[in-house]
C-alpha cells in the first residue's frame, strides 16, 4: 500500500429538522447559496456542480456530495475535510429559518490513511466528543457504535442522536439508505476513471464520458444525473429520481483505489435494489466491499448477500446494531473468492 494518497473513504453526516409550522414548504432549500458556501468552507470543500428537482437539491462537491431536502441535509465528504465542523453553522442557519434539529447520524468506514486526518477526525473517540458537544440536549437518545468485521480494513463507525419524535418521522417515510464502500477495484475498470492525455480531462463533458463508458448510466437509468471528472483522475456523480437519490465517488489510484455507492430508496422497491447492486459490483469488481443498510430488515440482508455471492464475493461478516429512536443498521462485509 502507498505511504500516503487521497483518502477515498467518506465521512457522512445526515441531519433531520422539524418545525412548529405544519407547512414547511421549501424548508432548508431556502438556505442561500452563500450560507451553503460558508458551511462548506468550514468543511474545506466547494461546490463543483448542482442539479435539483421538486424534492431535493443535489450538489457535487470538490470532495463528494451534498443533498438538501426541506427537513433533511446529507453531507458526504472525503479526503482530509473536516465534516463535523459544519454542525454549528448548520444548526445556526436552520434555527434562523425556524427549523430545529431532531435527528443526527454520522457514519464512516475505516480511513486508509488515518494519520492524515485533521481534528476532529483524528479518531472516532474525538469525533464522538465533538458531536456530543455540538448537538443540543433535545437529542437525548444517543449512541456511538463501532461495528466490527473480519476485515481490519472495513469496519463501520456510527454515531446517532435523536429526539423522542424522530423515529415516528423516519418510519412514516418508509425509506432506507444503503452505503457501499469498495476497495481493491479491478485495475482495468479503475483505469476508466482517468482522463485521456491531450483531452480536456476534467469537468462535465469528461464526467459524462466516464458515466457512459463504465455503465454507470445503466445503474439507475431513470435518474437525473450530474457527473463530474477530476483531473487527472477521479469521478463523482449524483443521481436524483423523485425523492430518491444515489451517488457514486471514485478514487481510482492504484494502491488505494476506492469507490463508494450510496442509495436512498423505498423499502418496497426490492427487485430494483437487487438489480442496482448487481450493476454496481459489475462496474467496479472490488476485491473487498462493505454494505451498510439503515432501516433494513433481515430479509433485505439475505437478499444482498445472495446478489453479491453471484459475483464471486463471499460474505465474511454481518453485524446488526440498534440505535435508540433511530432504528437499526445491518453491516456486512464481502471479499473476492481466491
Ligand atoms: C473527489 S473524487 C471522489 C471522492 C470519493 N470519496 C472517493 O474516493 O470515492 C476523488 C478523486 O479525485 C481526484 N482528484 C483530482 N483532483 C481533485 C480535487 N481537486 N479535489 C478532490 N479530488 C481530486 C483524487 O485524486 C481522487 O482520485
Amino acid at each position: 500500500m502507498a505511504q500516503s494518497g487521497f483518502e477515498g473513504f467518506e465521512k457522512r453526516l445526515e441531519m433531520h429538522f422539524s418545525c412548529d409550522d405544519p407547512v414547511i414548504g421549501l424548508g432548508l432549500r431556502r438556505l442561500k447559496f452563500e450560507s451553503l458556501e460558508e458551511i462548506l468552507d468550514a468543511v474545506q470543500c466547494t461546490v463543483v456542480s448542482a442539479v435539483g428537482n421538486q424534492y431535493v437539491d443535489a450538489y457535487v462537491l470538490s470532495e463528494s456530495s451534498l443533498f438538501v431536502y426541506p427537513t433533511m441535509i446529507i453531507i458526504k465528504t472525503c479526503g482530509t475535510t473536516q465534516l463535523l465542523k459544519s454542525i454549528p453553522l448548520l444548526l445556526s442557519h436552520a434555527h434562523n429559518m425556524g427549523l430545529d434539529v431532531c435527528g443526527c447520524r454520522y457514519t464512516r468506514g475505516n480511513f486508509i490513511f488515518p494519520k492524515a486526518q485533521p481534528f476532529p477526525h483524528t479518531s472516532f473517540k474525538e469525533e464522538v466528543l465533538y458531536l456530543e458537544e455540538s448537538l443540543p440536549s433535545n437529542l437525548c437518545y444517543r449512541k456511538a457504535s463501532l461495528m466490527p468485521s473480519k476485515q481490519t480494513t472495513h469496519s463501520w463507525h456510527v454515531y446517532s442522536a435523536s429526539d423522542e419524535h424522530h423515529m415516528v418521522h423516519h418510519i412514516s417515510n418508509d425509506l432506507f439508505t444503503m452505503e457501499v464502500c469498495m476497495t481493491e477495484l479491478d485495475r482495468s475498470l479503475a483505469g476508466k476513471f482517468y482522463g485521456h492525455p491531450g483531452n480536456d480531462n476534467s469537468g462535465h463533458i469528461a464526467g459524462r464520458e466516464m458515466t457512459m463508458a463504465t455503465g454507470i448510466n445503466d445503474i439507475i437509468p431513470s435518474a437525473l444525473m450530474c457527473d463530474f471528472a477530476f483531473d487527472p483522475c477521479g469521478y463523482s456523480m449524483n443521481g436524483i429520481d423523485g425523492v430518491h437519490y444515489s451517488t457514486i465517488h471514485v478514487t481510482p489510484e492504484d494502491g488505494y483505489s476506492y469507490a463508494s455507492f450510496e442509495l436512498m430508496a423505498c423499502t418496497d422497491d426490492r427487485n430494483d435494489i437487487d438489480d442496482v447492486l448487481r450493476k454496481v459490483v459489475q462496474v467496479f469488481r472490488p476485491g473487498t466491499m462493505s454494505i451498510s443498510v439503515t432501516s433494513a430488515n433481515c430479509n433485505m440482508s439475505k437478499r444482498i448477500k445472495n446478489v453479491i455471492k453471484q459475483h464471486g464475493l463471499i460474505r465474511r461478516s454481518c453485524t446488526i446494531d440498534e440505535f435508540p429512536a433511530a432504528g437499526g443498521i445491518v453491516f456486512q462485509t464481502f471479499t473476492r473468492r481466491k
